[in-house]
C-alpha cells in the first residue's frame, strides 16, 4: 500500500462536515486513498483530539508506515461517508451539533424531534474537535434526566465522557453555595429545609398573625391555606420578585418566610439558584474560576427554566467579547412547570444572549402522522408559542380513540381490559404507560392494577418519601447541624417511640430551668436540645461540674438520653472513618424501624407515594442505588467543579496502610516533628476504602515503627529520647494521624451534605430511578413526570373537565394545562387512547375536557363504553 500522511497541525475542523452536510475541501496531500479507509481516517481524527497520522500496519508490522491521502476523494460527500456519529442525523439535526461553538446556540425542537439526540451529538462534535471533556458542562433540570444524558454520552462517545460534567441545575447551583456561598453571605452549613418544614414554617407564620390579630383586638386576616401561601412565595422567588413586590398577605408571609429561614440558618431550593448568582456576582474570582473550568455549557429543557435560573445561567458564561460558549435546547410548547415559576425560557435566552443563533428541529421522528396532527391542532389553540410547525414522515397510523365510560370504575375496568387486549397480542408491558393529571386518579388505577395482578412501574414512586428513610435522613442531618432542633426532634421521636413525645417535653422545660439553675452557664439564645442532652448526660456522668438535680428525669429516660448522646457523639466520629454506605448502615442500626429497611418496599395505596408491584428489592437496597448514583456524580463533580490540584506527588512512606493511596502534602508538621514522614491528603478512592479507626487499631504501633525508622536519627538523638519509640514520635504520629481523621473527617461531611443535598433534590423530583423500573411492567406516572419519555402504547385516563383541566383554569394556567394534555399526547408512538367519565364518583354528571374537543373530529375514533 502507498503511503499516506495527513498533513500535520491541520485543525480538525476541516474535516467536519459543513451545515449542508458536505465534507469541506480537505488540506490534504497526495495520492489515492479507498473511500473506506477514508471514512475510517475522518471519523478517527473526530473522535481522537491528538494529531493524527494514520500507518500502515498491513506489510510493515508494529510500527507501520505513514499513509497518505488522496486529495480528490475527499471531495465525495456521500452521506454514509459521514463519521458515524452523524450518522443518521436530519440536515437540522447536523446543523444542530456542528454549529459553531463560539456563539450561543439556542435549539428549539418540537416533541420527539430528537432534542436529546442532537445535544449529545453536539457534545461528541466538541470533543471531536479537541474540547477537553471536563470542560464540558451539561445541565439538566432533574436527576433522571442528568443519568440519562450520561448514559446517552458514555454510549455515544466512550469512556472520554465520564470526564464531562453532567449535573442539575440545583445539584450546581448547590456545589457553588456550599464553595463560593460565602460571597453571598451565606456559611458553608447552611441547612436545606424540606417542603414539608417550609410548609410548617408558613404554617406558625399564619398562626402568629391570627394571634397578633387576636391579641390587638383585629378580625382574623383572611389568608389562603399555608400551602398555597408557600407555593405563591417559591413561585416568586424562582421569578425573582422579591416580598416587596407582592401585595399583601402574601407580601408579608413572604418577608416573615425570608426573615425566618435566615434567622434559622435554612435554606429552600429556589434559594440554591440565587445565592449562587449572587455569589458568582459578586465574587469576580469565582466567577473566573467557573468560567475557566467550563469553557462549553450545554442546557437541556431550557423552556423549563426560571428567571432565578436564567440569571445564574448567564453567570456561567463569561461576557462578550469572549467567545460565549453556550448552547441551550428547549420546546416553549412543551413548558409545564408554571407553577413553580418556571416559563418564558427560550425568550429570556434570546433576551440574555442577543448573538445567539437559533435552529430549528420541526421534524417528529416518533409518532405517527395523525398523532402529531392530533397534538399540532391542540397546542395550537396556544396563543402565547414560538411558531413552529410540527411534521413527520411517519406513517399516518390509528387514529386517536376515544373512550366516554360510564363512571371512574367503569373507566379502569375498561382500561385493564384493553392492557391485557395488548399484552395478550404480544405488545411488550413496557411498552405500554398509564398517563394521569393528579396523584388522585394515580392512586385509584393503582388499586386497580395491584387488584388485576397486572405488574406496573410508576414514576411517582419514591422510596425517599418513605418515613423510615426520612428519620435515617434526619439523623444525618442532626450530625451535620447538631444545633437543629427540628432534626434533633425527629431523630428522638424515631428512636425513642411512643416515649418520645414526653421526653422531648422534660428536655424542653429542663433548658427553660437551665438559666435559673446557676448550674448551667446563662445564656440569652435558647441551647438546642441536642445541647441540653449533652450536658445533661455530661453532668450525670460528673465530668461536667456537679451532677444536676433532675428528678423529673425518670431512670429509663435517663438511660435513653445518656446513649443517645453517646450514639450520637460516636456516629461524628465515625463520619471520619467510614465511606457512605458503611456510615449509613451505622446510622440504621440506631433507629426503632430500622426492621423495615430489610424488607420490601410496601405498598401505599391511593396516596402520592405510588408503588411498583410486584417489588422485591428492599428500602436498603434502593437507598444503596442512590448512594452509588450519588458517588458517582460526585466523584465526577469534584473533579470537574473544583479547582485543579497539583500534580500528584509520589507517595511517601505510608503511615496508613499500603492499601490505601495518598496525594498531595497536608498542611507542614509543627518544627519539632519535621523530620518524620508526612502524612499526605487521601484521595477519594482511600477515602471510600479507609477505616481510620481500624487503622489506628490495627497498625498504629507498626506505623509508629515505621515513621521513626524514617526519621533522621540526627533528629532522634537531637531529642534525647533514646530511641525511635521515644515520646516525641509517638505525640508527633498521633497528632498526625489526629489531623488525618480531622481532614478525613471533614471531607466526609462535605460528602454527607452533598449526598443529603442530592437526597432532597431526587425527592422533590418525585421520579423513581430508573434503576427501580422492572422491564416486564407497564408504567404508570403523571403527565409531568412522564416528560421526555416515550412508549408505543399510550392511555390517558379520566381525561375531564375538574382535572385537566382543573377547575378555574384560564388564561395562563390554561395554556400551561394545554401543554400538559400536549406532553401526554407526543408521549405516544403508535396508538393513543383517551378516556373520560360521563359522571363522577360523587353522582354528578361530568365533562370530557375540552382538550378532546380541540383534537379535530377527522382524527378520532370514538367508543362508549357503560357496561
Ligand atoms: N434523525 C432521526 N432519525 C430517526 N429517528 C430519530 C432521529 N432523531 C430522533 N429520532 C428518534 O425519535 C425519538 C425522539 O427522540 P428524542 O427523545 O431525542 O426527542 P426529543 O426531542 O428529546 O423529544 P421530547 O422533547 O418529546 O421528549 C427517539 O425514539 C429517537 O430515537
Amino acid at each position: 500500500m502507498d503511503d499516506f500522511k495527513l498533513q500535520e497541525e491541520m485543525p480538525r475542523s476541516a474535516l467536519l462536515p459543513t451545515s449542508s452536510g458536505h465534507l469541506p475541501h480537505p488540506p490534504f496531500t497526495s495520492p489515492h486513498i479507498p473511500v473506506r479507509q477514508l471514512h475510517l481516517l475522518t471519523r478517527n481524527a473526530l473522535l481522537r483530539p491528538a494529531r493524527l497520522t494514520l500507518r500502515d500496519h498491513s506489510s510493515s508490522g508494529a510500527t507501520g508506515r505513514p499513509l497518505h491521502i488522496r486529495h480528490t476523494s475527499l471531495h465525495a460527500p456521500p452521506r454514509q461517508s459521514l463519521p458515524s456519529m452523524f450518522d443518521g442525523l436530519s440536515e437540522a439535526q447536523l446543523r444542530a451539533a456542528t454549529s459553531s461553538a463560539d456563539h450561543p446556540l439556542l435549539i428549539v425542537a418540537g416533541p420527539g424531534a430528537g432534542k436529546t439526540r442532537s445535544i449529545t451529538a453536539r457534545v461528541q462534535h466538541l470533543l471531536a474537535t479537541g474540547v477537553p471533556p471536563a470542560r464540558i458542562l451539561a445541565i439538566t433540570f432533574t436527576c433522571a434526566a442528568a443519568g440519562e444524558m450520561s448514559r446517552r454520552l458514555a454510549a455515544a462517545a466512550g469512556p472520554g465522557a465520564e470526564a464531562i460534567c453532567v449535573t442539575t441545575f440545583h445539584s450546581l447551583a448547590l456545589l457553588l453555595c456550599r464553595q463560593h456561598g460565602a460571597a453571598a453571605g451565606y456559611a458553608d452549613g447552611f441547612v436545606v429545609r424540606t417542603h414539608k418544614q417550609q410548609r410548617k414554617l408558613v404554617e406558625r407564620l399564619c398562626a402568629q398573625r391570627r394571634s397578633a390579630a387576636a391579641a390587638a383586638g383585629r378580625p382574623a386576616p383572611a389568608e389562603p391555606a399555608a400551602a398555597a401561601l408557600l407555593a405563591a412565595i417559591l413561585r416568586a422567588k424562582a421569578q425573582g420578585v422579591g416580598a416587596e413586590a407582592c401585595a399583601p398577605p402574601l407580601g408579608e408571609v413572604y418577608s416573615a418566610y425570608g426573615a425566618a429561614m435566615a434567622a434559622d440558618g435554612g435554606v429552600d431550593l429556589v434559594d440554591f439558584v440565587r445565592i449562587a448568582a449572587e455569589a458568582l456576582e459578586r465574587s469576580a474570582a469565582a466567577r473566573a474560576a467557573v468560567h475557566a473550568r467550563h469553557t462549553h455549557v450545554l442546557v437541556d429543557e431550557l423552556q423549563d427554566s426560571s428567571g432565578a435560573q436564567l440569571r445564574f445561567l448567564r453567570l456561567l458564561v463569561p461576557d462578550p467579547p469572549c467567545a460565549q460558549r453556550i448552547t441551550a435546547v428547549g420546546d416553549d410548547d412543551q413548558s409545564i412547570y408554571g407553577f413553580q415559576g418556571a416559563g418564558g425560557g427560550l425568550t429570556h435566552f434570546e433576551a440574555a444572549f442577543p448573538h445567539c443563533r437559533r435552529v430549528l428541529l420541526e421534524e417528529n421522528y416518533r409518532s405517527t402522522g395523525t398523532l402529531v396532527d392530533a397534538a399540532a391542532a391542540l397546542v395550537g389553540h396556544n396563543a402565547s408559542r414560538l411558531p413552529k410547525r410540527m411534521r413527520t414522515a411517519n406513517a399516518a397510523g390509528a387514529r386517536v380513540v376515544v373512550v366516554e365510560c360510564r363512571d371512574a370504575s367503569c373507566e379502569l375496568s375498561h382500561v385493564l381490559r384493553r392492557v391485557r387486549r395488548l399484552v395478550d397480542g404480544g405488545v411488550r408491558r413496557a411498552e405500554i404507560a398509564l398517563l394521569v393529571r393528579t396523584a388522585r386518579t394515580g392512586g385509584a388505577l393503582q388499586r386497580a392494577l395491584a387488584a388485576g395482578g397486572v405488574p406496573f412501574n410508576t414514576h411517582a414512586a419514591g422510596h425517599l418519601d418513605a418515613k423510615p428513610v426520612r428519620d435515617l435522613l434526619a439523623l444525618l442531618k442532626l450530625l451535620l447541624a447538631p444545633h437543629d432542633d427540628i432534626f434533633f426532634c425527629r431523630v428522638v421521636k424515631a428512636v425513642a417511640r411512643t416515649r418520645a413525645k414526653e421526653l422531648l417535653l422534660v428536655l424542653e422545660n429542663l433548658r427553660d430551668s437551665m438559666d435559673q439553675s446557676g448550674f448551667y452557664p446563662p445564656s440569652a439564645a435558647k441551647l438546642p436540645l441536642h445541647e441540653v442532652a449533652r450536658r445533661l448526660r455530661a453532668g450525670w456522668a460528673g465530668g461536667d461540674g456537679a451532677a444536676p438535680d433532675t428528678p423529673q428525669v425518670s431512670p429509663a429516660d435517663r438511660k435513653f438520653v445518656c446513649r443517645l448522646v453517646d450514639d450520637l457523639e460516636t456516629l461524628t466520629r465515625r463520619l471520619g472513618s467510614l465511606q457512605l454506605s458503611g456510615f449509613l448502615r451505622r446510622c440504621i442500626d440506631l433507629l426503632h424501624n430500622k426492621s423495615l429497611f430489610h424488607s420490601p418496599q410496601s405498598t401505599r395505596h391511593g396516596s402520592r407515594y405510588l408503588n411498583v408491584v410486584p417489588h422485591r428489592r428492599t428500602l436498603l437496597s434502593l437507598l444503596m442505588e442512590d448512594v452509588n448514583a450519588f458517588e458517582r456524580d460526585y466523584a465526577r463533580s469534584q473533579t470537574v467543579l473544583t479547582t485543579p490540584r497539583p500534580p500528584a506527588s509520589p507517595a511517601p512512606p505510608s503511615l496508613v496502610p499500603t492499601s490505601h493511596a495518598v496525594r498531595t502534602p497536608l498542611a507542614p508538621l509543627s518544627p519539632q516533628n519535621e523530620s518524620l514522614p508526612q502524612i499526605t491528603e487521601i484521595s477519594d478512592e482511600a477515602l471510600l476504602a479507609f477505616d481510620i479507626d481500624e487503622a489506628i487499631a490495627t497498625h498504629y504501633d507498626e506505623q509508629r515503627a515505621e515513621a521513626c525508622e524514617a526519621a533522621p536519627p540526627r533528629r532522634v538523638a537531637a531529642r534525647g529520647r533514646g530511641g525511635c519509640c521515644g515520646q516525641d514520635a509517638t505525640t508527633a504520629v498521633g497528632a498526625t494521624l489526629d489531623a488525618a481523621e480531622a481532614r478525613i473527617r471533614e471531607r466526609n461531611a462535605g460528602r454527607l451534605r452533598a449526598f443529603l443535598d442530592y437526597a432532597e433534590q431526587a425527592r422533590c423530583e418525585r421520579k423513581a430511578a430508573s434503576s427501580e423500573v422492572d422491564a416486564d411492567a407497564i408504567t404508570l406516572c403523571t403527565i409531568h413526570s412522564s416528560k421526555g419519555l416515550e412508549w408505543s402504547h399510550v392511555f390517558i385516563v379520566h381525561m375531564n373537565e375538574g382535572e385537566c383541566p382543573p377547575r378555574g383554569a384560564q388564561g395562563a394556567a390554561l395554556e400551561e394545562e394545554r401543554r400538559i394534555a400536549f406532553v401526554a399526547v407526543t408521549r405516544a408512538k403508535e396508538s393513543l387512547v383517551i378516556t373520560h367519565v360521563a359522571r363522577e364518583s360523587s353522582g354528578e354528571p361530568a365533562v370530557a375536557s375540552r382538550f378532546i374537543a380541540e383534537i379535530p373530529p377527522s382524527l378520532i375514533e370514538r367508543h362508549i363504553e357503560y357496561s
